[in-house]
């Protein structure tokens, strides 16, 4: 396997001061948490034509391994936030021991403990059931006879995947029809990368990040949690934009962005990981090394 390349001088300054104890060195009660959030498609995994094929690159999985392993004896935690369902991300993504993982862009969420990944059944009340309906309905209505447009059903969304369709006008159609029923079930139409989700529930990256920020600070037993939140596509704007100035956002990938800091790839962003794998093993080792 080949080595991640180095970060750059400013990124790997943000991580310096993003891990950095609030003592001299590690191990005062005062220290904060550290939450390591890590989109999954486009980030950790490269973006591919079939959604069941994808998978994180080598480096990725061994960093994401590492700091999991480290979770069970420093203050750094480990989550997954993706748009993917909770099932389909523990399958692709194979969260190691004590991951949190977040599913279907907040809706889901689950922590794998003791192998078994524990989550709370996701529950639509009549209303969300009947609109899901809609929306899949259309969206296979407005897929049917264009090769290339096709529609992924996930328990709380539907998705309309253009990225294989060579024929620009039905794609324009298909987005249209898919704005056109979030427009009149009152719902938001999420664009990301070559895809357009309606979702009947209603909530965020934003506001997972935000809360897993409290389930770790309580996890770890500090009085507050940095997060370090990695994304590449547009829904992990919403993430960055509930990030403070001791947190850590980190684009991935080119195109606009309000997160401070970029890196190239899944790759790039596991060797920034692998930083802070260390330097959070430095900080854990006993003083004479040992
Ligand atoms: O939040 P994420 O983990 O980034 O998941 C967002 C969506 O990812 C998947 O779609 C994207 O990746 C596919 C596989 O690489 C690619 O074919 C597609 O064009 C991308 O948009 C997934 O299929 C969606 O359900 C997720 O919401």
């Amino acid at each position: 396997m080949s080595e991640p390349p180095a970060p750059t001088p400013s990124v790997l300054a943000a991580l310096t001061a993003f891990a950095r104890p609030a003592g001299p060195g590690e191990g005062s009660a005062e220290d904060p948490a550290l939450l390591v959030a890590l989109d999954f498609d486009g980030t950790l995994a490269p973006l591919v034509d079939d959604p069941t094929t994808s998978r994180m690159t080598d480096p990725a999985r061994a960093a994401v391994e590492r700091l999991a392993e480290l979770a069970g004896r420093t203050r750094v935690r480990l989550a997954l936030v993706s748009g993917r369902d909770l099932a389909d991300l523990a399958d692709l993504g194979g969260p190691p021991e004590g991951t949190y993982l977040v599913g279907s862009h907040g809706a889901e969420t689950g922590h794998v403990v003791g192998g078994r990944l524990e989550s709370v059944a996701l529950e639509l009340d009549g209303g969300q059931r009947a609109a899901l309906r809609d929306v899949a309905a259309t969206l296979d209505e407005a897929a049917t006879g264009h090769p290339g447009i096709w529609v992924q059903h996930k328990p709380s969304a539907a998705v309309l995947h253009t990225r294989l369709a060579d024929d620009a006008a039905a794609v324009d159609a298909a987005v249209l029809a898919a704005d056109g029923v979030a427009d009149r079930l009152g719902l938001h139409a999420l664009h990301g990368k070559d895809v357009v989700e309606i979702a009947v529930v209603t909530t965020s990256k934003g506001e997972a990040v935000e809360r897993l920020r409290g389930v770790v600070a309580d996890a770890v037993g500090a009085p507050s949690a940095r997060v370090l939140y990695a994304g590449d596509d547009t829904t992990d704007e919403r993430a960055f934009a509930v990030l403070h100035d001791e947190d850590l956002a980190l684009k991935v990938g080119p195109g606009p962005t309000v997160a401070p800091y970029r890196v190239a790839d899944a790759d790039a962003l596991a060797g920034l990981l692998e930083r802070l794998a260390d330097a959070l093993e430095r900080g854990s080792s006993p003083p004479d090394g040992s």
